[in-house]
């Protein structure tokens, strides 16, 4: 495997994500450098690469990864156009680190399966920050570590602000309760095997038609059961938070977020208005990993079948949303090059 002194990275995608995550492989992580970036939005691209010492702007993501000076890629245009990057970057044996969802169905995400089972070896990481946040690693930790006894619920709730235009119901399911169906597999170790859906009332402030909020029950293969509210137009703050009930205690994470402050007759701390604050670190701690790896010629962390096990999750998650009844999950037999 080739061994990279710098890293040479093609960030696919410039909006919100992939321009953050430009600034980060400058600025922040060492042992990378953006050499380029695409976006099907040529003046996007443009603008990403411009102050960047070196970084060519395309419109085409297969002309950049057939680059020489292109060693790896970052994913960060929207889930539907995952597939056709993955398996262009995989066609030329590139390590990739792939925003979430992986893809948005099953069927996509098998054929990315099939893609990287033929190299014989995995290259592809996930971008499922949330295992990388300081909080859950240490809850993963209490857990690993028999510290609550047998795990039995975890009760999650995930909310945003406000969606951006177009954002629908099958999104709630596919690009935001995505995180907690991979935490919930990561956290517990088993995978989930039925989906159900309970609308409450709708809230006043969520766009028409959209069902805003709603609560996706999960069951898993050895019997625990997880709740997420989801609410994506709460109007109030990016809060992220999961307590884990086990048979001799519980640990409750997300709960504080910046400077907790006593004055003028209140106390009480702040809430993050967005991802990018809440899990700035997470992020940070991804892509080093992530880099780190590549330059040995390793992959590690959440990979091609955690992103197809979720899309199976999700897929069972928009049925049970649209009928209102309980769906089972169908899984694929777990290749051997992901420990099956
Ligand atoms: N991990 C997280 O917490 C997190 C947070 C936000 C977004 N995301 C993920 O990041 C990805 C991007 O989300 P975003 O919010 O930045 O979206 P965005 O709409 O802000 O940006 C997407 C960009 O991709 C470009 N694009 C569209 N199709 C393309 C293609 N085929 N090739 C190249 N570029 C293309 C668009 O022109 C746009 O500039 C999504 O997969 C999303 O789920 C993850
Ligand atoms: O794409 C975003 C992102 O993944 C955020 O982490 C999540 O909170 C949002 O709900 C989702 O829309």
């Amino acid at each position: 495997m080739t061994q990279h002194s710098t890293l040479g990275v093609a960030v696919v995608g410039t909006g919100r994500m992939g321009a953050d995550h430009v600034r980060r492989l400058d600025e922040v992580v060492s042992g990378a450098r953006v050499t380029a970036v695409v976006d099907i939005d040529g003046d996007r691209a443009k603008g990403a690469a411009r102050g960047i010492a070196g970084c060519t702007a395309y419109t085409d993501a297969a002309a950049a990864m057939a680059a020489p000076d292109v060693d790896a890629v970052l994913i960060a245009s929207p889930g539907p156009a995952h597939e056709e990057a993955l398996l262009a970057a995989l066609a030329h044996d590139l390590p990739v680190l792939c925003e979430k969802p992986l893809t948005p169905d099953a069927a996509a995400a098998l054929r990315v399966m099939e893609a990287e089972a033929r190299l014989g070896h995995r290259r592809v990481q996930v971008g499922f920050m949330r295992r990388y946040d300081a909080e859950y690693l240490r809850l993963k930790a209490l857990l690993d570590g028999g510290g609550l006894g047998r795990p039995l619920m975890l009760h999650c709730r995930h909310r945003n602000v406000a969606t951006p235009p177009g954002f629908t119901e099958q999104m709630m399911i596919n690009d935001s309760v995505v995180h907690e169906i991979d935490a919930a597999r990561w956290l517990l170790g088993e995978e989930i095997t039925a989906v159900t859906v309970l609308r409450p009332r709708p809230s006043g402030g969520a766009p028409e038609g959209l069902g805003d909020p709603q609560l996706v029950l999960l069951e898993t293969a050895g019997g625990a059961v997880v709740d997420v509210e989801i609410f994506v137009n709460c109007g109030f703050g990016y809060q992220v938070s999961c307590e884990a009930v086990g048979e001799r205690g519980a640990a409750r994470l997300g709960d504080a977020h910046g400077l907790y402050v006593t004055a003028a007759g209140r106390w009480g701390g702040e809430i993050a208005q967005d991802y990018v604050v809440r899990f700035e670190d997470a992020y940070d701690r991804q892509v080093r990993r992530w880099v780190d790896a590549a330059r040995r010629g390793e992959t590690e962390g959440p990979g091609v079948w955690d992103g197809y096990a979720a899309a199976a999750v999700c897929e069972a998650g928009v049925r049970a949303q649209a009928t209102g009844a309980r769906v089972a999950v169908e899984l694929a037999a777990r290749p051997a090059l992901y420990g099956g």
